[in-house]
């Protein structure tokens, strides 16, 4: 895990994430959550479950990469290719493979989507925006519809946590108001390509609601 969080390595490592042929780096996915981790770890142990199953998941995908195949698992197409020739993924019920790369980064993928809608209502929002209203509401258009009511629960209570837009700016500790709005400006359109490429390929190959 990095030791502090830094905007710049977020938006550096979605920047290396795309390949020039547009497929997506599985090693520097995996990095730029990490960096979102060592984030989110900071803002309080009420975050815990959230960072425990994210970290959970960043481990899953890194042990294949790193594993005997892990040159299949270089990038999310290649993983994609390889686990399907192989039926190494389970795709209407949970059985043999129940942590298969496929499911594994579907669930970071919708994870990268509130990502996606929370950044940007951040990087728009006014001085009388709340982050908790802001992360919420990105949920509820997102990861929501995945999760039971106990986890949007638990989910909704730790939003209350979050600190208000000032505090969340100085947290970033990535300069002035401006300079963070800025970064993230840079970050939004990588992250979103890179999603949009995920989505496009997980639809072309129907793993869209792998269980
Ligand atoms: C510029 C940076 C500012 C924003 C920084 C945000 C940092 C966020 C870092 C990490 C986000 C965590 C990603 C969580 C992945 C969740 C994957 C998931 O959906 N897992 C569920 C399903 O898994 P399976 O059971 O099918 O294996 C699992 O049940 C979930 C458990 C825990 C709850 C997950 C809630 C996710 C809420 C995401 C919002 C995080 C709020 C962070 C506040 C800044």
């Amino acid at each position: 895990m990095a030791d502090s969080f830094s905007l710049q390595n977020v938006l550096d490592n979605f920047k290396s994430c795309l390949s020039d042929n547009k497929e997506v780096f599985l090693k520097y996915y995996i990095s730029g959550w990490r960096e979102l981790v060592s984030f989110m770890n900071s803002l309080g142990s009420v975050f815990a479950f959230i960072s425990k199953d994210a970290v959970n998941k960043i481990q899953i995908l890194e042990n294949f990469l790193t594993g005997e195949n892990g040159t299949h698992y270089l990038t999310v197409q290649s993983m994609v290719k390889y686990e399907l020739d192989n039926e190494l993924v389970d795709l209407t019920k949970r059985g043999s493979h129940p942590e298969s790369g496929c499911r594994t980064l579907l669930r970071l993928h919708r994870a990268l989507r509130w990502l996606q809608l929370f950044l940007e209502s951040l990087r728009t929002s006014t001085e009388d925006s709340k982050t908790s209203v802001m992360c919420s509401d990105a949920y509820n258009a997102s990861l929501a519809q995945h999760h039971p009511w106990l986890i949007r629960k638990a989910t909704g209570m730790a939003f209350c946590a979050l600190p208000g837009r000032d505090t969340f700016f100085e947290v970033l500790n990535a300069g002035s108001h401006q300079e963070v709005v800025t970064l993230l400006g840079e970050a939004l359109p990588l992250i979103s390509e890179v999603y949009q490429i995920t989505e496009d390929l997980y639809a072309k190959n129907n793993l869209l609601e792998l269980p």
